[in-house]
């Protein structure tokens, strides 16, 4: 008879290892359960929304969408933005009783979902109104009653505490419907975790820039005594100028009012050790900045918990993976990671270092070249299309100096008429295109290539009436499309056309 086998115990990792992505980016997969504490009361006397009183739970009035905003209603960003937006924003009830969609559905298009965490799933959407796309994150769970929902809300009033700050994520607007959030935002590139995985080694220089970033929304938020408590890189969103933003504001916490009962822990892998205690502190996010940048920088898997967690949380940085990086950057990291949170610097004395000085000098200068080449970058088009005009312009300067110059004689209907002639040219039959029945010189060029009309050999003549019928914008390279037009409209190619000209 076989022993039956006892299960393997799990064997723990001794070492440090570097980051590992299993074919795709499953960021979820790493990221510990979120258990919450506590829950403070919710004080909602600045909410700005029509129906603030009623059980969210009421089936009628869960269906109905509710703008969520806690700013005056003068600066409320949508108030009037599109139809539907304003029904939401204005009277703070879009039905949507009458009809199966969604407000969500009635304004957005979805087009992808671009992540998800542990309160939301966020799409990339393009709103039907401007044709715009932006990112709409919609929470997972159903609200479960009024202290529930009014966390949620409480994330909405730090979006629009922090939106258009330095290195913060721009916010839209925020609307309840079926007892979730739903919160529109500018729409990103992709999270500093996703652009890891892209990259793996990324340059020591730009890791610097990311902190400068990263530093500058961390000191709009500490100046205000608030404290994220959630700094990780899935929470750090990467623009299309590739600035990094600092996201998903739902821990956060006003470091004044706050008290154990008030605050949430973050992703245990960025956790400062302090936290434990019950300590939060703007430090906490310091420690949070610095073990990212670790994991940034030496492209490392930070643990979420056990021996190795703890070796971190002493001041033991693995050598093999920091040894990889600059002193002047390990230093930087070693003094954010400190064990102690006194002895962590603050963001404005980070700011203040040599290196970070030195870069924030070298943008100063390099604002005004960015801001030239992104006009330039805009206005392209429209200068490639003002280039079309000025060929025309020139064509006709080259027609007038031909005329100054007696080399090109417009044959108008007042000419004959001063020669006698113009009854018998009028009815006379047209003759060989090089000579003029008129005894006018004709002057023949030959223009080919850089023409409007492409590589056809042409007469000047021909430009003067059929220039104005030519769309130069289409033209730029000559196709054999183009030339069908062409020789549809102005009948160029064809000597009967140009003797006729001749003769008016
Ligand atoms: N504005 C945006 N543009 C592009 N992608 C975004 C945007 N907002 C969020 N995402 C993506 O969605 C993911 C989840 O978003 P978010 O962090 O706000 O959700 P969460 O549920 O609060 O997460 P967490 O578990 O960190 O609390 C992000 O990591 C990012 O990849
Ligand atoms: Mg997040």
């Amino acid at each position: 008879m076989d022993k039956q086998r006892l299960p393997l115990p799990e064997m723990r990792d001794d070492k440090h290892r570097h980051k590992q992505f299993n074919g795709h980016l499953d960021s979820n997969r790493f990221r510990p359960p979120k258990y919450k504490t506590r829950f403070t009361a919710f004080n909602n006397n600045n909410l700005n929304r029509s129906q603030s009183s009623g059980s969210c739970s009421a089936a009628n009035n869960s269906q109905v969408a509710h703008a969520i905003s806690f700013r005056s209603d003068s600066e409320c960003p949508d108030a009037g933005i599109s139809s539907a937006s304003t029904n939401v924003t204005n009277n703070a009830t879009t039905t949507s009783m009458f009809c199966n969609e969604s407000h969500f559905e009635q304004c957005f298009e979805r087009l992808a979902k671009l992540g998800e965490g542990s309160f939301g799933e966020v799409f990339q959407v393009r709103d039907r109104a401007d044709s715009r796309q932006y990112a709409v994150k919609i929470s997972k769970q159903l609200f479960r009653g009024e202290q529930y929902r009014s966390e949620r809300l409480e994330e909405v009033r730090r979006y629009e505490e922090f939106s258009g700050q330095e290195n913060c994520i721009r916010f839209i607007r925020a609307w309840e419907q079926y007892d979730r959030l739903f919160m529109q935002m500018e729409l990103c590139r992709e999270s500093l975790e996703q652009y890891l995985y892209r990259c793996r080694q990324i340059p020591e220089e730009r890791i610097w820039h990311i902190l400068l970033d990263l530093l500058r929304g961390l000191k709009s938020l500490h100046d205000r005594n608030l404290i994220h408590l959630d700094i990780k890189l899935d929470n750090v969103l990467i623009d299309d100028d590739d600035i990094c933003k600092l996201a998903d504001f739902g821990l956060v916490i006003d470091v004044d009012k706050a008290n154990n009962h008030q605050a949430t822990e973050g992703d245990s892998r960025y956790m400062a050790p302090e936290i434990l205690q019950g300590q939060f502190s703007k430090a906490a996010d310091i420690f949070s900045l610095g073990i990212a940048m670790l994991e940034l920088a030496c492209y490392m898997d930070l643990p979420s918990n056990g021996p190795l967690w703890h070796e971190l949380r002493q001041g033991k940085l693995p050598e093999e993976f920091i040894k990889t990086i600059s002193v002047e950057l390990q230093q930087v990291i070693k003094m954010m990671m400190s064990p102690d949170p006194q002895l962590r610097p603050t963001a404005d004395q980070l700011l203040a270092h040599p290196k970070l000085q030195r870069m924030r000098k070298e943008e100063k200068s390099m604002v005004t070249l960015k801001l030239l080449s992104k006009c330039f970058r805009r206005t392209r088009r429209s200068v490639w299309l003002k280039m079309c005009n000025l060929k025309e312009a020139a064509y006709r300067y080259l027609i007038y100096i031909l005329e100054i110059l007696h080399l090109y004689k417009p044959l108008e209907a007042s000419q004959p008429t001063e020669l006698g002639h113009n009854a018998a040219a009028s009815t006379a039959p047209p003759s060989s295109p090089s000579t003029s029945t008129l005894g006018v010189p004709r002057v023949e060029f030959q223009l080919v290539g850089s023409t409007p009309i492409g590589n056809r050999d042409c007469y000047v003549s021909d430009f003067l009436s059929a220039i104005d019928n030519l769309d130069l914008s289409q033209q730029s390279t000559p196709s054999a499309c183009g030339r069908e037009n062409l020789v549809n409209s102005t009948p160029l190619n064809h000597n009967h056309h140009i003797s006729s000209r001749l003769r008016r």
